[in-house]
């Protein structure tokens, strides 16, 4: 294919009410929609969100290497296969400049393109078997107890039956009881998905997971901070139900590490998939099959992006290996205003069904 024409414009999301984890507090997410025109007129979109906090690129940085990768697109005949791809955004011999979210934006709309070429669903060219709807979990943003429960139990009225919890950064005791409020709410069948986001030391870790598997969670994700790989697999092996490791994934260069750790054990018994994190769905997805080898699960998460990434992210859910976890991924609710404002990518009853169009099923 060939790139005649690219396009890129700012674009903010902003939140209905601050969303605070462990580690900050956002008001409102920025970045770069991208639109890549072929030579038959198809348009291909991509998206960049940079969350430094998560080890991507700053919003600054982000813009000066996607108008660089644009501009270089302009400049090639880019072979309609999956392989060549990655080749269009890693520069030969410049391992230094690794800009996650850029690449991400410019692989997603290549990747849109060629699934339009090849007239079938972004998914199916990730996967021939692709799923063809994806589980996804409600993220719960109350901090109180019985506000929790209230927002817990209305989700599960929507169909959501897994519920995400924040938990770190204040006592053990509060969270203790905003986790026992929001199983009490909802019962025994409802997953429950806890997330420090690297809040606690290890010792702190280990007490929490043993006081808060009395609800039966489904998982934690990263208990302790992401560097701390060696202690995430010593949790791991005492702790009473699977970890999740996110932050700790912060580039692809870790993905030995995360399968194994120094001590010869994986770092978690789960890994959270953030596209926008990894430079893009393919590599998200190879880590995946790597990880699947090994008996170990992941599931994939949107980084509080935008439609045209949770597009992508929500195809990648479906290619992945298996889909027994829930996606991170309806998170539009969240947001005052989306663009598009009408798009397929909402959870309905707690799942997104993929469209059936070719490429990403986004309208233009
Ligand atoms: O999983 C979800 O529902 C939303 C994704 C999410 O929580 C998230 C979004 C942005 C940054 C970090 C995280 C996280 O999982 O820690
Ligand atoms: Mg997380």
């Amino acid at each position: 294919m060939r790139i005649i024409e690219t396009r890129l414009a700012p674009s903010r999301l902003e939140f209905v009410r601050p969303l605070k984890t462990a580690r900050a507090t956002y008001a409102a997410r920025e970045g770069f929609l991208v639109r890549l025109v072929d030579e038959e007129g198809r348009v291909g979109q991509g998206e960049a969100m940079p969350l430094p906090e998560f080890g991507t690129e700053s919003l600054d940085t982000c813009e000066r290497v996607l108008r660089g990768h644009l501009a270089r697109l302009g400049e090639q005949l880019i072979a309609d296969r999956l392989e060549a791809i990655p080749e269009v955004f890693t520069e030969p011999g410049t391992g230094s400049s690794w800009a996650p979210a850029a690449a991400h934006a410019v692989e997603l709309a290549l990747l849109d393109l060629l699934a339009q070429r090849r007239k079938v669903p972004l998914s199916q060219l990730l996967e021939p078997n692709a799923r063809s709807e994806v589980r996804v979990n409600a993220l719960l943003t109350a901090e109180k107890p019985e506000a929790l429960a209230e927002e817990a139990r209305q989700a599960v009225a929507e169909g959501f039956q897994t519920l995400k919890l924040k938990v770190a950064g204040r006592r053990l005791a509060e969270d203790e009881a905003r986790v026992r409020a929001v199983r009490e709410a909802v019962g025994s069948q409802v997953n429950l998905r806890l997330d420090a986001n690297g809040g606690w030391s290890e010792g702190e870790a280990a007490q929490a997971l043993d006081r808060l598997s009395a609800y039966r969670p489904e998982l934690c994700e990263q208990p302790i901070p992401a560097n701390e790989l060696q202690g995430l697999g010593r949790l791991q092996q005492q702790a009473p139900f699977p970890l999740a490791a996110d932050e700790a994934i912060a580039s692809p260069e870790l993905f030995p590490l995360l399968l194994k750790t120094a001590s010869g054990v994986p770092a978690a018994r789960v890994f959270v998939l953030k596209p926008m994190v990894l430079g893009g769905l393919l590599p998200a997805l190879r880590f995946a099959q790597q990880a699947a080898q090994l008996g170990l699960e992941s599931f994939v998460t949107s980084s509080l992006d935008g439609v045209v990434s949770r597009a992508g992210a929500s195809h990648l859910a479906a290619a992945l290996p298996s889909g027994r976890l829930a996606s991170g991924l309806g998170v539009g609710r969240l947001f005052v205003r989306e663009e598009p404002p009408e798009h397929p990518f909402r959870p309905v009853q707690g799942c997104i069904r993929l469209p059936e169009t070719p490429g990403l099923g986004l309208s233009t």
